[in-house]
């Protein structure tokens, strides 16, 4: 794994080197593989940054979305992450429809529907049980509760090592997430952190000892590339802590 904090005296800045790496990624990954492979958060940061990639002329026919969790929701419902990436990019873009592999949500049934997000997964990159396929980029925010994804501390989601998708819980809301194996796969994760309320969390992230099923976010530690964009309100604190 290869490691790299950084931080931004604002918002804006952090967005920009957020879509600065995407951007560099994107030519590479559809040389090697064919297509470019891109996992979209939820929550306040990462809106503007699909606003700006709406605005870059990019390779749409090679490039597939997903989602690292999601809301048991409908896409149009104001909680929906789906929803907020279409409305800040996927809509204002001609996307081939088929590229974009929202989670689904509408069965009732959130352990059915992960399973079948596991199953449309592997029938994308060919792999079989057992396996996890390597996203290129996989974004994820943190709360200030360190998730991420919907991987929330002591829940049972955050234990599962054997599938690709499983049934977060937030306050007793089912969720759609991507598993700690899943996410560990990709050849590039990056957190997009912002606000001084991420302090406490980020020092026990990044704590020499602390535990992983309080502090999820500890437990993302891909075998390919980890970025950590700060904005210095959430950031400064780990500065201190170095000085
Ligand atoms: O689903 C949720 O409970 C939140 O949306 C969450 O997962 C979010 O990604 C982080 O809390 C970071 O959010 P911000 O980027 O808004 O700080």
């Amino acid at each position: 794994m290869k490691k790299n904090i950084e931080l931004f005296p604002s918002r804006d800045q952090l967005v920009e080197r957020a879509k600065a790496i995407i951007l560099d990624k994107i030519e590479p990954a559809i040389a090697s593989r064919g297509l470019f492979s891109l996992v979209l958060a939820g929550g306040s940061t990462p809106k503007p940054l699909y606003e700006g990639l709406a605005a870059e002329d990019l390779p749409l026919d090679k490039i597939h979305i997903f989602w690292g969790d999601e809301r048991y929701v409908a896409p149009d419902h104001p909680d929906s992450n789906e929803g907020m990436a279409r409305q800040a990019w996927l809509e204002r873009v001609p996307f081939p429809p088929e590229n974009i592999h929202p989670m689904p949500t509408g069965g009732n049934d959130p352990l059915a529907d992960a399973g079948q997000y596991d199953a449309e997964l592997r029938r994308f990159f060919q792999v079989s049980e057992g396996e996890f396929p390597a996203f290129d980029v996989i974004l994820l925010g943190m709360g200030d509760d360190a998730h991420t994804a919907s991987l929330f501390p002591q829940t049972e989601a955050l234990q599962v090592r054997d599938r690709l998708i499983a049934v977060g819980n937030k306050a007793g809301q089912p969720r759609l997430t991507f598993t700690v194996p899943l996410i560990n796969q990709a050849e590039c994760v990056m957190f997009l952190v912002t606000g001084e309320n991420k302090q406490p969390a980020l020092t026990q992230v990044f704590a020499e000892t602390a535990d992983e099923m309080m502090y999820p976010s500890r437990a993302i530690q891909p075998q390919g590339e980890l970025w950590w964009l700060l904005d210095e309100a959430a950031g400064q604190v780990l500065t201190e802590n170095r000085e």
